[in-house]
């Protein structure tokens, strides 16, 4: 398997780097190059996850860190609050944790991000680096420096840019990863072709039975190809000033679905649901056709993104996205499709167009 990183710069000058691996044999390596050796590490993980890794990274860690901890929190969506993060303050406090020492998230984007924002503000921001395990986290959220929490039922409401010092990806992870959330992964790397880049739009399509069957090529060359584009796209704008925002394609509608069935069905499903959403909104305004928007659609079912929110109306829906943060100047943030591979910001969408395509897809 080919091995490789790529890496992410700010104004010419390299801020990390983002492996490619197939095991964590070089990690420490890695470490050392980004000048982690010799620091007091705490592992922030889940239940799901500590069982599979949590061993291994503690063993590698240990001989080249001056103390390990870990800390680890019940999995799921539900405990990205700002309560685990002032449990996983205590422990740090506890074990006299300074602005030298190093935060390690490993697990799925609820652990980064929550690892993150913790890293973010202790001590008014410490390192850290993310070690993502789920597909999701691997391709989109351990990339590019959002890091945060959900606030009561307010999506990501609670947050901080901090870029990590290194992103450790082992695609040997997802072997472990069950079938629905590697699935749910596909999600934003469908979004990636449909904001930046049709040709690789139609090699996601061509590459579908590969993809289903988990090929240790195709995943990597796959998660090489999004993490490039995402790479991108936060080098030019890491702050969300602008083009970063087309990242959020599918999120609009996607975090009020996901707020709304209570987090029971997964991000990347709601994103998705988000994604058909604004692909027939696009196509209501003559941007995409009726041919590329079935097609479109058909990719995310070909990936089991079809999940029904059938039991959620139109008007809460439309309702609960007007108190999402993506809103400018009293106006809902959409992210449309100018053409596949071409995204634009859009600030006009009506909620009589909102209206039809949930009806649409209510229906
Ligand atoms: O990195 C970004 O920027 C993104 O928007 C990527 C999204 O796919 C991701 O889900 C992100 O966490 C959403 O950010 P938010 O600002 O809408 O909470």
């Amino acid at each position: 398997m080919e091995e490789s990183k790529l890496s992410v710069r700010e104004q010419g000058k390299k801020i990390y780097d983002i492996y490619f691996r197939d095991s964590f044999d070089d990690l420490t390596e890695a470490l050392s190059d980004a000048g982690l050796l010799n620091r007091k590490v705490c592992i922030v993980t889940e239940s799901n996850v500590a069982p599979l890794y949590l061993k291994e990274l503690y063993d590698l860690l240990g001989p080249v860190c001056t103390k390990v901890t870990t800390f680890s929190f019940s999995a799921g969506e539900a405990h990205k609050q700002l309560k685990t993060v002032e449990h996983l303050y205590e422990q740090l406090i506890r074990n006299h944790f300074d602005r030298k020492d190093l935060i390690v998230a490993l697990g799925g984007g609820v652990a980064g991000d929550m690892a993150g924002f913790a890293a973010a503000t202790y001590l008014r921001g410490i390192d850290f680096i993310q070690i993502p395990t789920t597909l999701l986290s691997q391709v989109d959220s351990s990339i590019g420096g959002k890091t945060g929490v959900d606030f009561i039922q307010y999506k990501n409401m609670i947050g901080a840019f901090h870029q990590p010092k290194l992103v450790y990806i082992n695609v040997n992870t997802l072997k472990s990863l069950p079938k629905r959330e590697y699935l749910s992964g596909m999600a934003e790397v469908v979004k990636h072709g449909l904001i930046k880049d049709q040709e690789y739009y139609r090699w996601i399509r061509d590459h579908k039975k590969q993809i289903l069957s988990k090929d240790p090529d195709t995943m990597l060359e796959m998660i090489r190809k999004s993490c490039d584009i995402k790479r991108r796209v936060v080098e030019e704008d890491p702050k969300e000033q602008g083009e970063r925002a087309l990242l959020n394609f599918g999120h609009t509608l996607g975090h009020a679905v996901e707020t709304l069935m209570d987090f029971s069905l997964l991000h990347g499903e709601c994103v998705a649901a988000g994604c058909r959403l604004a692909l027939k909104l696009s196509r209501n305004r003559r941007m995409l056709s009726e041919k590329e928007t079935e097609e479109a659609c058909a990719l995310f079912d070909a990936f089991s993104l079809d999940q029904r929110f059938d039991r959620l109306t139109p008007e809460r829906i439309i309702e609960t996205t007007k108190s999402d943060k993506k809103m400018a100047g009293g106006h809902i943030r959409f992210i449309l499709l100018k053409r596949i591979g071409e995204a634009c910001i859009d600030l006009t969408v009506s909620d009589k167009e909102m209206m039809e395509v949930l009806e649409e897809e209510l229906r």
